[in-house]
């Protein structure tokens, strides 16, 4: 028998997309592209393509858990993120599993409106975000009007980001990435970083394309599979940030509304 070879393990709990360039897709091919053997507890399903969502069917609660319980019993994940994760009913559920079976290195992706403008997560959910997710994250990565809904902070100048991100960290993420795609800067793109103490700022040019559907459920992939190796957080998030770039410059030519971002770019740009 040849022997086996021991894999790092990422788990995603989120929505799946039918398009392929967000939610759980987004992640499992992010997830191999790092080389880390992926795993998925699905929320809901949507239908979806480059041009919106078209319908929103979540998976029933019992179905949920079972999916948790079946991870649980028998596979431990290094890290796991979370996207679209529909309810505050089935946040309360995902948060119960993530303490009973003690899971670490949790990336909370606090998904709420797809770029489309559907939404992907109740308003009446944002509490039980606050409560039950936060507290678990290792990092939370919302987008700007992500951080603005959960901490109520209109973020417009340097210190409301300072302002929102405190906030966000004594809601108990150890970690806050605030990223910057919303952001109306001149030609660059900066994610914003903090820890309690430190600020890190990393910024990178900003590619013109309409072709950004599921930039951050791709990005918390990568910081995912980064942290499933042992890598720090720091470390993670720079290496996050490299990838979600190359994948945005070298587009790819998929469906007629805003496209999916490239997830192989590190590896083979297109074919002939
Ligand atoms: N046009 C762009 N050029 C370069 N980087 C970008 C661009 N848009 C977003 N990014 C990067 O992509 C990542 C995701 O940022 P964004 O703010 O778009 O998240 P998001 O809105 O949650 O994404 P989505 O909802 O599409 O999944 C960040 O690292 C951000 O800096
Ligand atoms: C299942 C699912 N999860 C997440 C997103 C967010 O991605 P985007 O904001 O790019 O639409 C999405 N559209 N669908």
């Amino acid at each position: 028998m040849g022997q086996l070879i021991k894999v790092c393990k990422a788990l995603t709990i989120a929505g799946s997309d039918s398009g392929g360039g967000a939610g759980i897709q987004a992640d499992l091919k992010t997830f191999q592209e790092f080389g880390v053997y992926g795993m998925s507890v699905i929320t809901a399903v949507t239908a979806q393509n480059t041009t919106g969502v078209q319908g929103v069917y979540p998976v029933p609660l019992e179905g949920l858990e079972q999916q948790l319980e079946s991870i649980g019993n028998d596979l431990t994940p290094d890290a796991l993120k979370t996207g679209m994760l529909f309810s505050g009913e089935y946040i309360e559920r995902i948060a119960f599993y993530i303490k009973k079976f003690s899971w670490k290195n949790i990336v909370v992706d606090p998904v709420m409106i797809a770029k489309g403008g559907a939404e992907l997560l109740g308003v009446e959910a944002l509490e039980a975000m606050q409560k039950h997710m936060l507290p678990l994250a290792k990092v939370v990565t919302p987008n700007i009007p992500e951080a603005e809904a959960l901490t109520g902070i209109k973020i417009d100048t340097a210190e409301s980001k300072v302002e929102a991100a405190r906030v966000l960290f004594d809601q108990g993420a150890e970690y806050v990435v605030i990223k910057g795609g919303h952001m109306d800067e001149e030609g660059i793109v900066t994610d914003f970083i903090y820890d309690g103490e430190g600020i890190l700022e990393l910024t990178d040019k900003r590619v013109d394309t309409k072709n950004t559907h599921g930039t951050g459920c791709t990005f918390s992939a990568a910081l995912t599979a980064e942290l499933a190796y042992g890598k720090t957080v720091e470390s993670a998030i720079e290496q996050a940030k490299k990838y979600i770039q190359t994948a945005i410059e070298h587009g790819i030519d998929v469906g007629s509304g805003h496209g999916p971002v490239n997830h192989f770019a590190f590896r083979r740009i297109g074919h002939e």
